[in-house]
């Protein structure tokens, strides 16, 4: 038995999307929201750092202390978790539940690392795993310059993992069941879409 109720999961599995930044993640979820508005849900994070003007408590963010992170990292209720710039970031089995319970399909935009953990979580039943992926790495960088959020040394940085990513995708370690190449977005969101959706339609 899990230590954590994952009856709603089993019922209404999870999808994991991942993919390179730039890749189109937020474009294609955006898109698939807004067209089915009541079927989707994105699960609260658990966090220890501070919240941040203007964020709420079990909204934006579990805001927690750091022992009782590591108290539920102990637990295995986590289903994936990081550390970035001395915080610690994580998706808890509860926050997958509380979307499941509403009947809802909890979708899980998270990178590599993540990925790997979700796939071989203890306790976790096994989500459905989709990677999106660039056409090529030089039509990544046009995008991610296009997009104009990053400076040239973060551009710089994304690619070198893009390309960590695709490779991990590619090999057969990775627990992905669907590619989508992000080339033409009515094609992509289309193949996207049919994946995420076609087995309850
Ligand atoms: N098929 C496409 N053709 C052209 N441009 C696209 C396509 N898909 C997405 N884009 C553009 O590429 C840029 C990156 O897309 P987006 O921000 O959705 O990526 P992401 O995977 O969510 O990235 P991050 O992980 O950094 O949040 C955006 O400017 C978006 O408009």
């Amino acid at each position: 038995m899990p230590p954590f109720d994952t009856h709603a999961i089993e019922k209404n599995r999870p999808i994991v999307i991942s993919g390179p930044s730039g890749s189109g993640k937020s474009t294609i979820l955006k898109r698939l929201f807004d067209e089915y508005p009541d079927r989707f849900g994105f699960s609260v994070s658990h966090t220890t750092r501070s919240p941040r003007s203007g964020e709420e408590n079990g909204k934006d963010y579990n805001f927690v202390t750091k022992d009782d992170f590591l108290g539920l990292v102990e637990k295995n209720g986590f289903v994936e978790y990081a550390q970035f710039g001395g915080n610690y970031y994580g998706t808890s089995i509860k926050a997958i539940e509380d979307i499941a319970e509403k009947g809802r399909t909890c979708i899980l935009d998270i990178e590599m690392e993540g990925v790997k953990q979700v796939a071989n979580h203890a306790d976790f039943p096994r989500p459905r795993f989709l990677f999106l992926s660039p056409p090529s790495l030089e039509i990544l960088e046009q995008r991610l310059r296009g997009r104009g959020t990053d400076k040239e040394e973060a551009i710089q940085k994304r690619l070198a993992q893009a390309k960590k990513e695709i490779e991990f995708a590619e090999s057969g370690d990775a627990p992905h069941e669907k590619i989508v190449v992000n080339d033409d977005l009515e094609k992509a969101y289309k193949e996207a879409k049919e994946f995420i959706i076609g087995e309850e339609d």
